[in-house]
């Protein structure tokens, strides 16, 4: 694991305006645009502060760019922007930026959102081709299941049609049905961030391993307070498996406070006093951590699935499907495995945290 630091190829920017002048740590910029009111502060306070969805109701109007920091196996900054901005009034060069997540309300069929994103992915397409661009088809709740996808097509059309008008062909895009009233939200950004970890081929690597050796057929690593997965196993993921974990954590994270383990004092903690960073993913000072896990059976007929949880770091969890027999028969061996599996993570994590001190 230790050559990943020199098999990385793309080793994160160090322009001086995406290093956060605070920590010193180079952030990976994500920019979050649309019309005003469709809906981007509610999927940015939904999936990083923890908001419940329909207090997005009360959510004011953004009058000027917000930086959200939010640290996960990478660290982020999500920026927040009115939906009057333009390219020239960004303030920021779209070479800054890794990912631009452009949002649109489903039922928003008008030209005025369609021409704005096209005038985005030409701005990029001159600035910045290595740009992410991922669309948002949101609020898609809202629509019956025909409606819905009619409306999805014809977005996807018309932003090609005036692509290619123009000729602006080159520039790839995605697009993605989400709502804050579901799961889709997070499978949507999961996969978007997917495509900013450099590290997630090892990652996922570590997660075929202890799928194979403890017999599982689903892991996924979460970011444990977005429920955002950064990576999963080579199987391929079903939505109801996903979103299965996604509320398992939910209850975990809205539970999990009033189960403090009198194990986990912060004597029990050990953690260095002059240790420079509270930030706990360096392998040395997390060695002695307080490691949290739980489970819960699916169908306890025979011959039955247990969802383990286990905390790999301060911030990521291992979410895994494993067959009951093994659970719980063969226990030491799972727990082997974790303990492998955490070790190898928390040396991503310090190799990434490393590479990414400004
Ligand atoms: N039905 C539904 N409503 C949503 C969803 N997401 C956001 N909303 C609602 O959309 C409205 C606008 O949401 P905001 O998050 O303030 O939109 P915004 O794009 O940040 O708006 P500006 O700050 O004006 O640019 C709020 O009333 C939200 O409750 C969704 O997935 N489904």
């Amino acid at each position: 694991m230790s050559a990943y630091g020199s098999t990385s190829p793309h080793p994160p920017k160090r322009t001086e305006s995406s290093t956060s002048s605070v920590s010193g740590i180079v952030r990976t910029k994500i920019l979050l645009l649309g019309q005003r009111r469709s809906g981007k502060t509610s999927i940015k306070e939904v999936l990083f502060n923890a908001l419940p969805p329909k207090q997005t109701f009360y959510l004011e109007t953004t009058m000027r760019v917000v930086k959200h920091a939010y640290d996960t196996v990478i660290p982020l900054e999500i920026w927040d922007c009115p939906g009057n901005i333009t390219v020239d009034t960004l303030g920021a060069p779209l070479s800054q930026f890794s990912a631009l997540i452009f949002v649109i309300d489903i039922r928003d069929l008008y030209k005025q959102p369609i021409s704005k994103l096209v005038e985005f992915i030409i701005a990029a397409s001159n600035d910045n081709p290595q740009l992410h661009v991922e669309v948002f088809v949101h609020k898609a709740e809202k629509l019956q299941e025909d409606d819905k996808i009619e409306n999805f097509r014809q977005i996807q059309e018309r932003v090609q049609d005036h692509l290619m008008e123009k000729e602006c062909e080159q520039m790839p895009y995605n697009f993605h049905l989400t709502s804050v009233y579901d799961h889709s939200l997070h499978e949507a950004f999961s996969k978007v961030l997917h495509k900013l970890v450099h590290s997630l081929p090892f990652l996922e690597d570590l997660l075929n391993v202890f799928c194979a050796n403890s017999q599982s057929p689903k892991a996924f690593l979460f970011d444990a307070a977005s429920r955002l997965y950064v990576a999963t196993d080579a199987s391929p993921v079903d939505s109801a498996t996903h979103n299965l974990c996604c509320d398992y954590l939910s209850m975990l994270n809205a539970f999990g406070p009033l189960y403090r383990s009198p194990t986990s004092s912060a004597g029990r903690l050990r953690i260095p006093a002059a240790e420079p960073s509270p930030d706990n993913l360096a392998p040395s000072a997390t060695k002695d951590r307080f490691y949290p896990s739980a489970a819960a059976s699916l169908h306890p007929s025979a011959p039955g699935t247990t969802l383990t949880y286990h905390l790999i770091t301060a911030h990521l969890a291992l979410l895994a499907l494993v067959p009951t027999g093994v659970y719980e028969g063969r226990r030491g061996l799972l727990e082997y495995n974790v303990v492998f599996f955490r070790e190898g993570v928390q040396e991503i994590c310090a190799v990434e945290h490393d590479a990414r001190r400004g």
